[in-house]
């Protein structure tokens, strides 16, 4: 029998409990093989993939298929200490499932018992990625060429859950529906020395307080202030003790555009403003950027078309169009290959994504599931 409401909550809850980073979810990959081989084998095919080992694919056969139709569900979690008092609180000291991901691959394993008991007419391809939030696993795997024979997508969906939404609303837009985003790593190297003698030092705190402040200002002065950029330093390492200057400072960051144009001019404001600093405070600055697969998640328009016109008129499914948000996603590049659409499942949840509160209701697992069931069957009768 397909898995009930409360199996997947179930699900969820033990998913919860095991969180582990980008490219090391070996435990969540042991698990959802686990589950996989408990639903009826009839119409499944699995493919594991050793070059990137924590990923899986499984693929079910369609009774007369005219296209393969991709569903992809991320399984890693964040450096987060959960605040959360939870019975099924995270049992990894220091990592959490703060952006949902044990949701996702519910929601994916809810389609999947389904199709493995109601043979689909089309092929369907259930991809479990890692490293979603970092090391674009999405990429490696599309640059391994996973996605071929058996396991080609002809067009990809994917959900990715939302704290602001109410409960089980679907949400989507045509178009860019999240941003592009590049990591940035900036290195300052100054010279250290005695706390009492700043004038035989150059202090890299300073350095990095100067950069900090001039960087932000790309944002309020240099963009159009009706498009969208964003850049947020989440990580800044410096010094070893209270009185010897600093002669390093590491600081890591992301930046965002909804377009890959607003992505570039952002790299190269940043790179402007290194230079300016390595003159006026005659230091080092080394910055690297890494993009990765993390392009503008841009919807098809033909698809998301119909995926939309589904949702809006479907028994039970509560619909919300959306405006574009600057999370990013490494389905982006996915998308750049394969045409698809990504969606949001609402989860109103008190705590924001990557936040130690981040609490999703449990309940939009049931409505994802059956919203999503029911866009599928539709759109292999088309
Ligand atoms: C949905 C979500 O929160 N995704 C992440 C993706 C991170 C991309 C990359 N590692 C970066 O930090 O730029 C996000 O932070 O938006």
């Amino acid at each position: 029998m397909s898995l009930t409401s409360e199996d997947l909550v179930n699900i969820r809850r033990d998913l919860h409990k095991i969180p582990e980073l980008a490219l090391k979810e070996k435990q969540t990959h042991e698990y959802l093989i686990g589950k996989i081989n408990s639903f009826p084998q009839d119409f499944l095919e699995i493919k594991e993939v050793p070059e990137l080992p924590t990923a899986i694919l499984v693929r079910v056969n369609g009774s007369d298929p005219k296209r393969n139709i991709g569903y992809r569900a991320d399984m890693d979690a964040l450096p987060v200490t959960e605040s959360n008092d939870l019975e099924y609180r995270s049992q990894h000291p220091g990592i959490m499932h703060a952006c949902g991901h044990d949701l996702h691959m519910t929601v994916a394993l809810g389609l999947l018992s389904y199709f493995s008991e109601h043979q689909p007419k089309d092929n369907l391809v259930f991809f479990f990625q890692p490293a979603e939030e970092s090391e674009s696993g999405g990429r490696q795997a599309y640059d391994l060429g996973i996605f071929s024979g058996n396991f080609k997508i002809d067009e990809f969906y994917g959900l990715h859950d939302n704290a602001d939404l109410a409960t089980g609303i679907i949400g989507c837009r045509n178009g860019t529906l999240f941003a592009g985003t590049s990591e940035v790593n900036v290195t300052i190297h100054g010279m250290s020395g005695h706390a009492a003698y700043p004038h035989k030092a150059n202090d890299a705190v300073i350095i990095a307080a100067n950069f900090i402040n001039q960087v932000q200002t790309i944002i309020s002065r240099s963009i159009d202030p009706t498009k969208c950029g964003v850049i947020t330093f989440g990580k800044l390492e410096a010094g070893t003790i209270r009185n010897v200057i600093a002669g390093k400072a590491r600081i890591e960051g992301t930046i965002r555009g909804l377009t890959q144009d607003m992505i570039e001019f952002i790299k190269q404001r940043i790179v402007d403003v290194a230079k300016g600093l390595e003159l006026s405070f005659n230091a080092t600055i080394d910055v690297e950027f890494n993009q990765g697969g993390y392009y503008p998640v841009e919807n098809d328009p033909d698809l998301t078309k119909q995926f939309i016109d589904y949702m809006q008129q479907a028994d039970g499914v509560k619909f919300q169009e959306t405006r574009p948000a600057m999370t990013g996603e490494d389905f982006g590049y996915l998308l750049s290959k394969i045409p698809g659409t990504m969606f949001w499942l609402g989860v109103a949840s008190p705590g924001a994504l990557h936040s130690a509160d981040f609490l999703p209701h449990e309940e939009a697992i049931i409505d994802g599931v059956n919203a999503i069931k029911g866009f599928l069957e539709y759109r292999m009768n088309e």
